[in-house]
C-alpha cells in the first residue's frame, strides 16, 4: 500500500501542488491528471523523493523517508519525462544499470541479471537495438530504452512521467500492457501521469485531477472524465463518449 497524506511539495520552500491525499492498494494504477503546469511531475518527484515535500507518504506502513538508499531503489523506479542519457552507452548497458540496486557491494552483474534485461528490451521492441548507442535512437526509441532501464529494476512501485510521450499508439499499447502486465503478476504498484485521458481511463484504477496544484477531482475513470469537469480544468472544447465497455473515450470538440 502507498499512501499520500496532505502531501504538499515545491521549489525553494514555495509550495505548486499540496493538499494531495490517496491511498494505492498493492497492484493499483493511479493515473495523475491535469492541465500543463499543475503540478504533476512535482507530485510524482516528491514520492520519488527528489522534490522536498511535508506530509507523509508511507510504503508498506512505513515513512519512505526512513527507507535507506537501497531500499528505496528497490521500492522506487521512477521514469523521468525527459532524462538526459548518457548518449555514448548502448540500449543494453543502459538497461542494466536498472539491475544495480539488486547487486551486492562490488559485484558485477549475472546471468538473472542479463536475462532480465533481455526480457525487457524485447518486450518494449528493442531487442534488435540492444547494442546500438543510445544516441542513434529515434525519439521513441529513447523513451522506449528510458523505460527498459526502469522497469529492469523491478521495483514494488513504477513512477512513470508521461511514459506514453513520443510513443506511437502501437508502442504506446505495448508499453501500458507491459506495465498492466506486472501489477496484475507481479503486483507492482503503479503512479503516472497521463496527458491522454482516455488512456488514463482505460488503464489506471483510480485518477487524480490537479489543477494549479490542487486535487480537483478524484475517483475512477467515470467519476473523474467528466465532461464539464473536463472542460473547466482544461479550459478545451471537449465531449465524453463512452466505448462498448463503457470506458469513457476524451474527445476534442473543433469550433
Ligand atoms: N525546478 C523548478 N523550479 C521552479 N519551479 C518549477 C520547477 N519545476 C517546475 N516548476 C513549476 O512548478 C509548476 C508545476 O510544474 P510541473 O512540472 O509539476 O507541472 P506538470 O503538471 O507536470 O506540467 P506539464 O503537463 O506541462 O508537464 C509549474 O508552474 C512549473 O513552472
Amino acid at each position: 500500500m502507498l499512501e499520500l497524506d496532505d502531501v504538499a511539495a515545491g521549489y525553494r520552500g514555495k509550495p505548486v501542488v499540496s493538499g494531495v491525499s490517496v491511498s494505492i492498494p498493492r497492484g493499483g494504477w493511479l493515473a495523475i491528471i491535469g492541465p500543463n503546469g499543475a503540478g504533476k511531475s512535482t507530485l510524482l518527484k516528491a514520492i520519488a523523493g527528489l522534490v522536498p515535500y511535508t506530509g507523509s507518504v508511507m510504503w508498506n506502513e512505513q515513512p519512505v523517508q526512513n527507507l535507506s538508499a537501497r531500499e528505496r531503489a528497490k521500492a522506487f523506479g521512477y521514469a523521468p519525462q525527459a532524462p538526459l542519457l548518457p548518449d555514448g552507452l548502448s540500449v543494453s548497458s543502459y538497461a542494466l544499470l536498472g539491475r544495480t540496486p539488486h547487486l551486492g557491494t562490488l559485484a558485477r552483474e549475472g546471468p538473472r541479471d542479463f536475462a532480465v534485461v533481455q526480457q525487457v528490451l524485447s518486450r518494449l521492441d528493442l531487442a534488435t537495438m540492444a547494442e546500438r548507442k543510445l544516441r542513434t535512437l529515434s525519439g521513441g526509441e529513447r523513451q522506449r530504452a528510458v523505460l527498459a532501464r526502469v522497469l529492469a529494476q523491478q521495483t514494488g512501485i513504477l513512477l512513470l512521467d508521461e511514459p506514453t510521450t513520443g510513443l506511437d499508439i502501437g508502442h504506446a499499447q505495448a508499453l501500458l500492457d507491459l506495465v498492466d502486465r506486472l501489477r496484475t503478476e507481479d503486483g507492482t504498484t503503479v503512479v503516472s501521469t497521463l496527458h491522454d485521458l482516455t488512456l488514463a481511463g482505460q488503464y489506471a484504477d483510480q485518477l487524480v485531477l490537479l489543477d494549479k496544484g490542487e486535487v480537483v477531482a478524484t475517483g475512477d475513470a467515470g467519476r473523474v472524465l467528466d465532461a464539464e469537469v473536463l472542460a473547466r480544468h482544461y479550459d478545451a472544447r471537449l465531449n465524453v463518449l463512452h466505448g462498448p465497455d463503457g470506458t469513457p473515450v476524451v474527445v476534442p470538440k473543433r469550433r
